[in-house]
């Protein structure tokens, strides 16, 4: 007999009584910021054919031939400028919310709610949590990608890894999967507050700019919402900070390649309002919910010397909503209102 495909979990049993469990699912980070550490995690995520839509042999071979022999140096000397003390901001960060919302989710009655923490590429993997979550009677499973914005290419893809553990699951949990919350209204509140927090610290620039991660033009060209709910994000939240459209600005940031991504770009962008005469610019990254080497390094470092270097003085980078208050209330009551109707929770 050949081995069977499917498995079975020691440990997981039928008189257990059924838990609900939250698994959060960020993209993941290489585990050093060294090149022999960025080459395994750029393998993986460069190769998922979801961020790259091209030939499978074609971009096989560029891959392998060209691109792991040259952006593993250069991106991990991106990473070293931001690394810290306890590793890689994205993880420090992600681990600080999911026990933040474990803490919140734990007594929550009738629950409790199991949180744990999964990376689309790295680890722990998908597989490996929702394995461990089952060990620990999880039955009933609640997916939050920690994506604001639906994209194929982020919160597609974490659903790719989601149904292909739960194809090779003897007795899968049952499921349910938060797509976006682009729209929430208590994420849209979390926003403006927590920028407003910021502003009432710090003083306020001239403008705000809200910089999202960009995806090629192709891809939303060919069905894929995210730049539509990139734009009602900010202009939702335009609206609750009650800024003018003058004073708000949108961009795409951290553009891969040769072809047309989502534009404006940041960079340029930058660039253009530093030649306008803008010299005190604010930006905050709403599609980012932990700061990472996009945020800390992309724009508060990189964006930061374009603007000066093109005649602004200050540009201030307004932190990601993190493990803070507000993104731990938003994201408990999503969870909550997603777990309706549970048996544990009616
Ligand atoms: C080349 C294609 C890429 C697409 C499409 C893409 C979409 C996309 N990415 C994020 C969020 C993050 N990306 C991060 C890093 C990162 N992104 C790409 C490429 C694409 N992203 C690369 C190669 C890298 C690695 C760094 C580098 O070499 O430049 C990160 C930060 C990870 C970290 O460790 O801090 C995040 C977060 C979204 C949301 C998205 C689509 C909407
Ligand atoms: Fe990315
Ligand atoms: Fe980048």
């Amino acid at each position: 007999m050949p081995r069977s495909h499917y498995t079975g979990l020691a440990g997981q049993s039928y008189d257990q009584p059924a838990q609900a469990g939250v698994l959060l699912v960020n993209l993941g980070t290489p585990e050093a910021p060294t090149a022999a550490a960025l080459r395994p995690y750029l393998a993986e995520f460069l190769g998922d054919p979801r961020v790259i839509e091209y030939p499978r042999w074609l971009w096989w071979l560029i891959l392998h031939g060209v691109i792991l022999r040259i952006r593993p140096a250069r991106s991990a000397h991106a990473y070293a400028r931001v690394w810290t003390p306890e590793g890689s901001p994205l993880r420090v960060g992600s681990e600080k919310l999911a026990a933040a919302l474990q803490a919140k989710l734990k007594h929550h009655p009738p629950g409790p709610i199991r949180v744990a923490l999964a990376m689309r590429y790295g680890s722990p993997s998908v597989r490996t949590s929702i394995e461990q979550m089952q060990r620990e009677g999880v039955k009933r499973l609640l997916v939050l990608p920690l994506y604001p914005q639906y994209s194929g290419t982020s919160t597609g893809s974490v659903l790719d890894a989601v149904a292909d553990t739960m194809k090779q699951l003897r007795w899968p949990p049952e499921l349910r999967i938060i797509n976006d919350y682009h729209d929430d209204e208590g994420h849209l509140e979390a926003l403006a507050l927590s920028i407003e927090r910021w502003w009432a610290e710090h003083g306020r620039g001239e403008k705000l700019l809200l910089s999202f991660h960009g995806i090629p033009q192709r891809y939303v060209d060919a069905g894929d919402p995210y730049f539509h709910q990139c734009q009602t994000t900010a202009r939702e939240l335009g609206a609750r900070l009650g800024l003018h459209d003058t004073e708000l600005v949108v961009s795409f940031q951290s553009r891969v390649g040769r072809e047309p991504w989502l534009q404006p770009y940041t960079d340029a962008t930058v660039q253009r309002l530093a030649a306008e005469g803008v010299k005190r610019l604010d930006v905050a990254c709403p599609g980012f919910s932990v700061d990472c080497l996009e945020t800390l390094e992309e724009i508060a470092m990189q964006n930061r010397d374009f603007f000066t270097a093109a005649g602004g003085e200050t540009l201030r980078y307004i932190p990601a909503l993190n493990d803070s208050s507000e993104q731990v209330a938003s994201l408990t009551a999503l969870i909550l209102r997603h777990a309706q109707g549970w048996p544990e929770f009616s």
